[in-house]
This record gives C-alpha cells, structure tokens and sequence, in this order.
C-alpha cells in the first residue's frame, strides 16, 4: 500500500486526479469505478480542468459507479446519477452510454444488483476503483458488520450514514433509507484502489482502516488485503496514523 499525504484538500485532489489522469493516459478505453460524497469533488474538478485545457480525454473511458440511493430518480438532485452529470460527466466528453450509475428506481432492486455484476464482468473488470469513506470505515454503502464476500446489494443505511448524509438533503427525515451499492468483493476484484480522505473528523477511521485489524465492523480494513492500494489524504485526515509511527510519503 502506497499513503501519499498532501498539505490540505486541494493538493490531495489535485494528486488524486494525477493518478486517475495517468490511468486514462496509459489505457484510454479503461473502466473505472467512481464515487460520491463529498471528498472526491475536487478531483472531479481537476480532471475537468485538465479536460478543459486539453490535457486528458474520456472519449472511450467507461464508467461504473459505486452507488446508489434507492427510491430516488436519476434527475433528484441527491441522487448520484445526478451528482456524477453534474460534477464530472457533463464537463468531460465521456460517451453517455458507457458511464454506468445503478437505477435507484428499479422495480426489481435485485435483479438491477444481479445486471450490475455482469455489467462490470462484460466491461472486463474495474482498472482503477476511486473510493471515499465514512466515517465508520464504510466504502461505498458497505456498512459495519456486511460481510466482505457480497457483490452489488441491497443495503439499509446506518444511523450514522444518514446522519452524515443529512447534509445534502432538506431533513434527516428525507434520506432514503436503503440503498444499491457494489460490494466489497466488487470492490476487491479491482486491479487498483485509489482511495481519498480528508479532515480531522476521518483521522479515527484512516488509524482503523489501516494500522488495525481487518474486521468487518471497519469495512474499509479490508482494502490491507489488496495488492494495489493507493491512499492520498490530507495531513489532517492522516494524523493519528502518523501519531501510530505508519510511515506515509510526503
Ligand atoms: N456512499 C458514499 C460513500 O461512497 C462515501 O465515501 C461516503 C463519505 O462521503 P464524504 O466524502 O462526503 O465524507 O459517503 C457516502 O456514504
């Protein structure tokens, strides 16, 4: 595992964004799996800039994203579907049709999980998998306790998820209660993870994740098990991991 530590948000997005740069330079046409939330926006927005300034093109990248809150429609301004037009996809010139965001409506929600797997198994496999995380460790709607051998599933957000994700909505009482989301063995399957973390608030989970022991109460513990495992945090989200003597690169 590579822990790359930047002096604040901006310089952990903007080499967040180099990583993913480089893996679309490398292999045009590779998939990969993006995120939510609010930490990877301002990678998003450096590899808009990029695209801008005619640096990096998406013309045959191919997409598949994490997650997705169930109930909500693709144009619901919470929904991810629309968070990923309006943050990335309708900047770049990624083809529609290859970015891939699970259908919160779907009438049968685990038929749209089972689709989900074989979609990202006919796209060949993840490249390089963007992760976030909450602050009980959860990667994507991967919650404490699920087990590490799911796919694409129904999940029923934690408290604590709901409470986090309040923010974005009008009242606690309008986020969804459930969600689609990969699984970690989705996850695990990857060829890379590059995962993104800032702030203070997530120093706790950083330590868990990865100076502790890998557990299903800390999901994101299980990313030590795989061979190619790219940190990029801020100083403040690494603190306590350097406080435990982990050595991380400047
Ligand atoms: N499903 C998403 C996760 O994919 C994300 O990593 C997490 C942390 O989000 P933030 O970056 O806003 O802290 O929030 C949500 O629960």
């Amino acid at each position: 595992m590579r822990i790359y530590q930047s002096e604040d948000y901006k310089a952990m997005s903007r080499r967040a964004a180099n990583i993913i740069s480089a893996q679309v330079i490398y292999k045009p046409d590779c998939v990969l799996g993006l995120a939510t939330g609010g930490t990877p926006v301002g990678t998003y927005k450096q590899l808009v800039d990029w695209y801008k300034e005619g640096d990096l093109s998406f013309a045959e990248v191919r997409s598949v994203n994490l997650d997705e809150y169930l109930g909500l429609s693709p144009h619901h301004e919470q929904s991810y579907r629309y968070f990923m037009q309006s943050n990335l996809f309708d900047h770049i010139d990624i083809k529609p049709e290859n970015t891939h965001v699970l259908n919160g409506l779907a009438k049968d929600p685990q038929a749209e999980c089972a689709a989900y797997n074989k979609l990202i198994q006919d796209l060949g496999g993840i490249d390089l998998q963007l992760l976030g995380m909450g602050h009980n460790g959860h990667i994507a709607f991967n919650e404490p306790g699920d087990d590490f051998g799911l796919e694409t599933h129904l999940v029923t957000l934690t408290d604590r998820t709901i409470d986090a994700n309040t923010r974005f909505f009008d009242s606690r009482d309008d986020v969804p209660r459930q969600a689609l989301s990969m699984g970690i063995k989705n996850i695990m399957n990857a060829r890379r993870i590059l995962m993104v973390v800032s702030g203070e608030d997530k120093a706790e989970a950083v330590l868990k994740a990865f100076a502790g022991p890998v557990t299903k109460e800390v999901p994101a513990s299980v990313l030590q098990l795989h061979p190619d495992v790219t940190l990029v945090a801020d100083k403040a989200a690494l603190s306590k991991l350097v406080e435990a003597g982990v050595s991380v690169c400047g």
